[in-house]
């Protein structure tokens, strides 16, 4: 083994230089710190010995990696320079005095991890220092068995020798796991080699003849070197962590060359020799002179023999061919060399060098990749999150979040309707919003009958996912709406104001939807109309998207002119929605004048037709047309009996009712827009008649389809598309006027109380006058007594009545931390306390100041 100079370079390489940088007393820091990252036993200890400390690097680690207030003892032949956490003292472990100082410093502990990085002073005779060291190992094992505690962790530096292998199995009879490794900043050129021991087994007993040096390296017979690895596999060369073997203490051997001739194992002469020689020995080797002048001893031969150690495999195989041709030649018995087994006894230590650099870089592999991922999920949530800001701000539609991604529609989204509708589960889990999710389905069909939208994906799949993206921004929207109406109170009102003005709105589809009961019966008519579902084999799979209310693709019309022209203005009209027969033409000419009737009643028959089950246009003829003669039976009777008809005006009138009349039972209407004040200014002065307002009312606005469009859709709409009416000057002033007049109105409360007192000081006065009247009546008293006592009453009833004052009771002595009432106190009262009185005053003070 190459006997190295303590200060050469090659020490100083970038383990030293980095344990400088760190500040650690030895690189032997890394070594612990590389072998701790492998099996991480500092962190979980909370006691550590550490044997052969000096100068201390490995007690430095143990600081550092440690939880706080841990115990790490370092002992040392060489002083430790003291350092914090740790105890250190001076002392050879393989003494009893070393011994009883440990246990001293640890009492009644036990250590969890016990270290040993001895090593005498290696170099001059390897053989004894292996020895030493081995021995040494025993030692520190044997401490090891005194303060470990079971399950503890015994880490030692070992060299590889002969006596690694009795060593080895002494670890493996005391621990349940012993494993041998080299880190990375131990020097490849080093025979050290550390072992750690986990799971100390703590047997009451232990065999001290396995501690005894003496029994355990002797006990194992020696391992025959192989020669056949050296020279079957030379490229693989063993390190020389061995040291010497025993009994091989020549560095440098030769051998003369007939030797290898002669000899049975060659393989042993290659495997051990240096060299093999052609000189004539002293007393001289007739055997040798002959075999060198050999014509098949050639120079290649020779070059080979000059020096065995740097052969490889091809250059063994020449001697060993050279040999048996130069043994027949001699007439030596020949026989085939059997290639032994090749049984690599080498038995390589693992490189861990490289297992760790490939563990290393698949570690940065995996941490960069997850970081990534990190990053991007960030990102992803960043941007929803500004998504949905800017839609409550109104910059953005819903619809736009999220759709230039997988996001929700995507594979493994995790609440993807299509594994629920596997299970037949869907129809319950959207039993609330099965109205919605057909006329979903009808405004679909629409779509795609009109042409818009006619990729062709109406895959199921697809309106599937479209319809919980839907229900997703659906609930984002009421929780956004929930969340403003409780902040904001402004939109609260705002909101309460549009469910009122929707009232009078009439029916639209959506308020059908929103009833209960509404799908309920929708429900049933599905079930109802399953003949048409049968007819489709996807029919099936779809039990969610269904058109119920069969007002679209009438007679070829799209559901919003079907709509338009089912209104009862356009009933009669023949051949608009589809052709009556003759007989039905003349039942609805006669029927003419009832319609008009009916007209009066719109909003009531189709918000009830609503909610009905829907009939189809000739059962909605035929309701209408028993409506209208029932009418038509209720007009007979009214021109027969005039008391009747206020029966029927008070039933038809119902909301009528609730709306304001002036006392000549006009309605008494309220202007309070700009808007409705221009209107009405018009109107007075004649620039507009009743019919160019009704005429105004044909825009777009008139008749929006809102059938199945989300509600934050429809909020948008009616905030930014709304008609825009026209304002005059002289309506904005007056509607200013009439706002002022209404701010400067009193607010209820200060108006009821002034009520109040007013009706008091009426009592007063109506009792001053009774008591007036009395003493007007009284004989037994003078004109003189009268007008006083009657001055007095009044003067005395102008008084106000002076209260109680509040009682001021001290919160001490008895009373002091009561609740309630304090005990003999009657009438008002206030409890006080010392720092209310500081209080006061400073808050005086402050007040004095601020003046
Ligand atoms: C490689 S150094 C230890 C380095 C130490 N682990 C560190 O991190 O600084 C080996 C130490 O073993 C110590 N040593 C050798 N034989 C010893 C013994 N019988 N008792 C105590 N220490 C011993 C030497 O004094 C030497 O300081």
């Amino acid at each position: 083994m190459a006997i190295q100079k303590k200060h050469g370079k090659g020490r100083l390489d970038k383990w030293y230089k980095l344990a400088k940088e760190k500040g650690y007393r030895a690189r032997a820091a890394f070594k612990l710190i590389q072998l701790n990252k492998k099996y991480g036993f500092l962190e979980k200890s909370k006691v550590v010995l550490d044997l052969c400390a000096a100068p201390g690097s490995w007690c430095q680690v143990c600081a550092e990696t440690m939880p706080t207030n841990s115990i790490i003892i370092g002992v040392d032949l060489a002083p430790i320079k003291p350092m914090p956490k740790v105890i250190t003292f001076q002392s050879d472990i393989t003494t009893e005095k070393c011994r009883a100082t440990i246990r001293s410093h640890l009492k009644t502990w036990k250590a969890d991890t016990v270290l040993h990085d001895g090593a005498p002073n290696v170099g001059t005779a390897w053989v004894q220092d292996s020895f030493n060291q081995a021995e040494l190992v025993l030692h520190s094992l044997k401490l090891a068995t005194e303060f470990l505690i079971e399950g503890g962790t015994f880490v030692t530096k070992v060299f590889r020798s002969k006596d690694y292998n009795p060593l080895l199995w002494v670890f493996n009879q005391l621990f349940t796991k012993v494993e041998a490794t080299k880190p990375p900043s131990s020097r490849n050129v080093s025979a050290e080699i550390f072992v750690v021991c986990r799971g100390f087994k703590a047997p009451k007993r232990i065999d001290p003849r396995l501690l005894d040096p003496r029994s355990v390296f002797e006990d194992l017979a020696d391992p025959t070197p192989n020669n056949e690895a050296k020279v079957y596999n030379p490229e693989v060369k063993k390190r020389k962590r061995d040291g010497y073997e025993e009994g091989d203490y020549i560095q440098f051997k030769e051998i003369a060359a007939s030797e290898f001739i002669q000899t049975t194992d060659p393989i042993a002469i290659l495997g051990q020799y240096n060299k093999m020689s052609f000189d004539q020995p002293k007393n001289g080797d007739v055997a040798l002179a002959a075999l060198d002048k050999l014509p098949e001893t050639t120079q290649e031969i020779r070059n080979c023999c000059a020096d065995l150690k740097v052969l490889g495999r091809k250059e063994f195989k020449l001697l060993l061919k050279w040999r048996l041709r130069v043994r027949e030649i001699f007439g030596f018995p020949t026989k085939k060399i059997e290639k032994p087994a090749l049984v690599e006894e080498v038995a390589e230590v693992e490189n861990m060098d490289e297992e760790m650099r490939i563990q290393e870089e698949l570690q940065k592999m995996k941490d960069k990749e997850s970081s990534k991922k990190k990053k991007e999920r960030r990102k992803e949530n960043e941007k929803k999150q500004k998504d949905i800001m800017r839609m409550q701000m109104n910059m953005t539609a819903p619809m736009d979040i999220g759709m230039e991604q997988d996001g929700p529609r995507g594979e493994g989204a995790m609440f993807r309707l299509k594994t629920i509708d596997k299970t037949n589960a869907m129809r319950q889990i959207a039993k609330g919003k099965m109205a919605l999710l057909k006329e979903k389905e009808a405004q679909a069909k629409k779509d795609h009958d009109s042409g818009i939208g006619s990729s062709g994906e109406t895959d199921e799949s697809e309106d599937e996912e479209e319809d919980q993206l839907e229900r997703e921004l659906d609930n984002m929207y009421d929780s956004y709406r929930e969340r403003k109406a409780e902040i904001d109170a402004k939109y609260r009102a705002k909101k309460a104001r549009q469910e009122h003005d929707d009232e009078w709105e009439g029916v639209s589809a959506s308020e059908h939807g929103d009833s209960d009961d509404d799908d309920e019966e929708l429900e049933e008519d599905s079930s109802d109309d399953s003949d048409d579902d049968d007819e489709s084999p996807d029919a099936a799979d779809k039990p969610l998207i269904k058109d119920l209310d069969g007002t679209s693709n009438q007679n070829g019309l799209s559901k919003r002119a079907s709509n338009f022209f089912n209104q009862d203005i356009f009933q009669g009209i023949p051949g608009l929605l589809d052709v009556p027969s003759e007989e039905e033409e003349e039942e609805v000419e006669e029927d003419d004048e009832v319609a008009e009737v009916e007209a009066v009643e719109e909003p009531e028959e189709q918000e009830a037709s609503s909610d009905d089950d829907i009939p189809s246009i000739a059962e909605q003829k035929r309701q209408k047309k028993a409506k209208a003669a029932s009418k038509k039976k209720e007009k007979e009777k009214k021109e027969k009996n005039d008391f009747e008809v206020v029966q029927a005006e008070e039933e038809d009138s119902d909301w009528e009712e609730k709306e304001k009349r002036t006392k000549d039972s006009k309605p008494d209407i309220d202007i309070i827009t700009a808007e409705a004040m221009t209107l009405a200014h018009q109107l007075a002065k004649g620039e507009k008649t009743s019919y160019d307002v009704v005429d105004d009312g044909f825009t777009k606005h008139a008749f929006k389809d809102k059938d199945g469009l989300p509600d934050w859709f429809l909020d948008d709409e009616r905030q930014h598309d709304k008609p825009h009416k026209p304002i005059t000057k002289a309506a904005a002033v007056a509607i200013k006027e009439k706002l002022r007049a209404y701010n400067a109105r009193p607010i209820k409360k200060v108006a009821e109380a002034r009520a109040r007192k007013k009706f008091k000081q009426a009592q007063r006065l109506e009792k001053l006058k009774k008591k007036a009247d009395l003493l007007v009546g009284d004989e037994g008293m003078t004109e003189k007594e009268k007008a006083s006592t009657i001055s007095k009453l009044i003067s005395s009833a102008g008084r106000t009545k002076r209260k109680a004052p509040v009682k001021v009771v001290k919160a001490a002595g008895a009373n002091r931390g009561i609740m309630g009432r304090p005990r003999g106190v009657k009438g008002r009262y206030k409890m006080v306390d010392p720092r209310m009185k500081k209080e006061m005053r400073a808050l005086k003070r402050v007040a004095k100041k601020k003046r």
